[in-house]
């Protein structure tokens, strides 16, 4: 495996420089975009890396499955799929458009900004604190590793930039779908500036391709959470690149923009991906070209 892994990033090297790294949040802008690498966990325990990426790095939309699961989790799916829908969207993730233009009401799935915001602020606690406390615990549990914690950087950077997400948050709160505009927008940021590793993110792929069970055979999230957060992952969870996403990989995955995506293959591998050049709709450009053809020499699709 691992010298699959080698040649395939050594392969897909040169896609790194076809795309470009988020540059709205400014300390994501200053992310070496030459790197690439992967990480995969096997339902056997194995673990298996290859390319180069930093120790750390931020969640960012990596953390809506994250919310999803524990929202659900803390106020089960008929109250937040009262007040966020299951369908996919041909527009990208921080659109406002749909909401303002044909008034649904609400937010259209929860992996896009919109949703997301829905979804945090659904999640029990009565302070931002104690709300990111709670998926960053969720996060260990899932992962194993007790040393998760949130870039401040990372965060400050996107809080005072980040005046798309605060139109949201407050068209929102207009349909009465949030409450507390800067609180949301704070836990929101916030846990999409929550770090983790490569190996973290294969490790959350393998806990939900295990149906909630984590490598070491703990049972962290319920069976049907699960189920329900992966199919999130095939139909939005490359943003509006989903459908060719489902057909070229036909993996469960979710993208972030700083880079990382990670992705499920379900009683197979978690797998965890870095790559900070961005294609136009904010995926992991050579991240996605090495996800694919891994999915072709292994047989991985779900379809
Ligand atoms: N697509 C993403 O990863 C977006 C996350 C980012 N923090 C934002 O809200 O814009």
């Amino acid at each position: 495996m691992k010298e699959l892994l080698e040649r395939l990033v050594e392969k897909h090297q040169f896609k790194t420089r076809e795309g470009k790294c988020a540059d709205y949040i400014p300390l994501l802008a200053e992310q070496d975009p030459s790197q690439l690498g992967i990480t995969v966990v096997t339902r056997n325990r194995g673990i298996y890396k290859a390319g180069r990426f930093p120790e750390r790095f931020t969640m960012q939309s990596i953390s809506k499955v994250i919310a999803l699961i524990l929202a659900i989790m803390d106020c089960g799916e008929r109250k937040v799929f009262s007040m966020v829908g299951m369908e996919p969207t041909g527009d990208p993730f921080n659109s406002i458009y749909k909401m303002e233009i044909f008034q649904t009401q609400k937010p259209l799935n929860p992996m896009i900004n919109a949703g997301a915001l829905v979804v945090t602020s659904l999640i029990k606690g009565q302070t931002v604190e104690e709300k990111v406390g709670r998926m960053i615990h969720l996060i260990e549990e899932m992962t194993g590793n007790i040393n998760i914690k949130v870039n401040e950087d990372v965060f400050r950077s996107e809080y005072e930039t980040s005046h798309r997400n605060r139109a949201l948050a407050h068209f929102l709160k207009e349909l009465h779908l949030i409450d507390r505009v800067e609180e949301t927008l704070e836990a929101y940021l916030r846990q999409c500036a929550i770090q983790i590793t490569c190996e973290d993110l294969a490790k959350i792929g393998l806990c939900l391709a295990q149906y909630g069970k984590t490598f070491d055979n703990r049972m962290v999230v319920p069976a049907c959470v699960s189920r329900l957060a992966k199919t999130f992952m095939v139909t939005c969870g490359m943003y509006n690149a989903s459908g060719e996403f489902a057909i070229k990989v036909g993996i469960p995955a979710k993208s972030g923009v700083s880079g990382g995506i990670m992705a499920s293959v379900p009683m197979r591998m978690g797998i965890g991906v870095f790559g900070p050049a961005l294609d136009q709709k904010g995926n992991s450009i050579a991240g996605t070209a090495l996800l694919e053809d891994l999915s072709r020499q292994l047989d991985l699709s779900i379809f």
